[in-house]
């Protein structure tokens, strides 16, 4: 993708995160009021949403994080998710909440549940900051979703395009000039 030759399209603005994310803050809390949480968040996607997202929680929260990756420098899952880095304790106890940045293909998000079951914690959910339910490769329904979004590859608020554009505060779309 060249990227001088294409438009971005703003999909989710500063104000419509901001706004989503205290609903899904206290429909988490509400959720898991009374309850041992521990929010495990993928790495290296889901770095905005998550501190974003915890600081609109009103219970307390253990947080660690997972580096998974599944995607390199395009724009098409390589279909092998690898876990570069693994969770260290003990989540016997826990309620666990996976937090990424978007569900696509399903692969990351799939695997990593898989995984973190094996450590028999409480239960295990998820929340997606983005859900792209048309490119599902497996069946996974993510539990907390703050926006669905077309089949479209997304950029900005954590998702890159070659490693860049992590840091842009809103979600965009890049589409060709000419279109
Ligand atoms: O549903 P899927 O098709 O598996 O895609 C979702 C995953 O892909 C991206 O991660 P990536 O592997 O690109 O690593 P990153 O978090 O470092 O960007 C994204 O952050 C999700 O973790
Ligand atoms: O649409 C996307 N954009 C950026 N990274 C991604 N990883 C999976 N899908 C996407």
């Amino acid at each position: 993708m060249d990227i001088d030759k294409k438009v971005w399209e703003v999909l989710c603005s500063e104000e419509d995160i901001s706004n989503r994310l205290k609903e899904l803050g206290q429909e988490i809390s509400d959720a898991y009021r009374d309850k041992k949480l521990y929010v495990v968040s993928l790495l290296r996607g889901s770095f905005v949403f998550t501190a974003d997202l915890v600081r609109k929680f009103d219970i307390p929260v253990k947080i660690d994080f997972m580096t998974t990756s599944s995607y390199g420098h395009g724009t098409e899952s390589s279909g092998s998710v690898k876990i570069v880095n693994d969770i260290k304790e003990n989540l016997e106890d826990y309620h666990v909440l996976v937090v990424d940045d978007i569900t696509d293909s399903g692969l990351t998000m799939k695997y990593v549940m898989d995984h973190l079951k094996t450590k028999n914690p409480v239960s295990v959910k998820c929340c997606v900051l983005l859900d792209k339910p048309e490119r599902r490769k497996v069946e996974i329904d993510p539990d907390y979703v703050g926006f669905t979004i077309p089949d479209k590859f997304v950029v900005g608020y954590g998702l890159n395009y070659g490693d860049y554009y992590r840091n842009i505060p809103y979600v965009f779309v890049v589409t060709d000039k000419d279109r």
